[in-house]
């Protein structure tokens, strides 16, 4: 039987670690003298202190050597929110967190696994105003994103062990944005660029939490430094958002305007644009033998666009001491000024 070998407590692993948060998340870890290793399929930068392992988690092989001297790990991989794939998402999301989890067990005596979940594994397309973690998952999950990410957090939380050493703890962020963002911002000035910016879903006024990228890096790094035995944060979901709850069309607007493009003016009734996104995607199902489509105005997109979904960070606070790092103004400052390639054109 291989011997094993109680891992250097500041090296880290991040799986996921070349994606947007992950990125963000690998360079705070070395900023506080972590060594890490970053687990992804692709490797999209370099920095010293930090060696990259290509491969897919659903390789425990693979996974098992970039794993090796870890004691902390995060795991924030995800196939994109905006693919309709619902193989790869089973794949990735839930027999590939399984992967993760055994790798885990197998690789350390004591190791610790930080899961990124989402606060929208609670979300079913109604409103939700201050929700705290106390609130049921999803019934009836709005997307398989969403679906495959209630499975995740499930079996992550349920694998927390203190007698076999495993603890674990899952960090729900809302609305990610800043700098290098490839989803948010891009989608906007995109819908900006092509004409589709002009109308507001419902009457404006619904309330949403959007939250710093910082921010939700700061949660996690709480999180992984109090993830002992004793703390009461072990097998626990918490809620990581800039606690400034704000309208989703005054950020939106606030951004485009930033980026010299016109704030959206015109009022659409909700029920009617999702009643016109749902026969579309509809349509896009029927027909992708034949044809392929993606549409713009998802049933997904149009509830996050139209209802309230803002979060109680309650929990983190009390638990973890959580407060966030950096202001909403502050973050959508430094979020436009790092986009000049997707300015407006005078
Ligand atoms: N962006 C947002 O607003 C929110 C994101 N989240 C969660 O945060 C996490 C990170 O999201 P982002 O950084 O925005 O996404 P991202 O797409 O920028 O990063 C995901 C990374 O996972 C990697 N990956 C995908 N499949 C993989 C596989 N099979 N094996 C190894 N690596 C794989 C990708 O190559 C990518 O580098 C995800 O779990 C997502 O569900 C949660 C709430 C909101
Ligand atoms: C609050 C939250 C969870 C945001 C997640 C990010 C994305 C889901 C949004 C980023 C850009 C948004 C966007 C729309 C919906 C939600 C986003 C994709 C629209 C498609 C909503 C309807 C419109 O009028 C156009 C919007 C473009 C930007």
């Amino acid at each position: 039987m291989a011997t094993r070998v109680r891992p250097s407590s500041k090296r880290c692993a991040v799986i996921g670690g070349s994606g947007f948060l992950g990125r963000h998340l690998v360079e705070k870890l070395l900023d506080r003298g972590y060594a890490v290793s970053v687990f992804d399929i692709r490797q999209g930068y370099e920095l010293p202190g930090v060696s990259f392992h290509l491969g897919d988690l659903c390789d425990k092989q693979a996974l098992l050597s970039a794993l090796k001297d870890v004691s902390l790990v995060f795991h924030c991989a995800s196939p994109a929110p905006a693919s309709d794939d619902r193989g790869l998402f089973e794949k990735v999301n839930i027999q590939g967190t399984r992967t993760v989890i055994e790798a885990c067990i197998e690789s350390g005596v004591q190791v610790k696994l930080v899961l990124t979940s989402s606060a929208s594994v609670v979300f079913e397309g109604k409103d939700i105003k201050n929700g705290s973690e106390t609130l049921p998952y999803a019934m009836k999950p709005i997307d398989y994103y969403t679906e495959t990410k209630i499975q995740q957090e499930k079996l992550v939380l349920k694998a927390c062990d203190k007698e076999k050493g495993f603890l674990t703890v899952a960090i729900r962020p809302h609305g990610i944005f800043g700098p290098r963002d490839p989803q948010l911002v891009p989608i906007l000035v995109d819908t900006a660029r092509r004409g589709k910016m002009k109308f507001i879903i419902g009457d404006g006024t619904n309330l949403v939490d959007f939250t710093f990228v910082e921010n939700v890096v700061h949660g996690h790094i709480l999180a992984a430094e109090r993830l002992r035995p004793d703390s009461p944060i072990c097998g626990k979901a918490y809620h990581i958002t800039n606690d400034e709850p704000v309208r989703f069309w005054d950020f939106m607007s606030e951004v485009l305007v930033g980026l010299g493009y016109p704030a959206p003016r015109y009022h659409l009734p909700y029920i009617l644009v999702y009643g016109l996104a749902l026969l579309l995607w509809l349509l896009a199902m029927i027909l992708r033998p034949l044809v392929s489509f993606k549409p713009t105005f998802t049933p997904m997109r149009v509830a996050l666009a139209g209802t309230h979904h803002y979060y109680s960070c309650d929990r983190a606070k009390e638990d973890m001491g959580y407060k966030p790092v950096v202001t909403l103004k502050e973050g959508i400052t430094r979020t436009v000024q790092s986009y000049p390639h997707l300015r407006k054109e005078a």
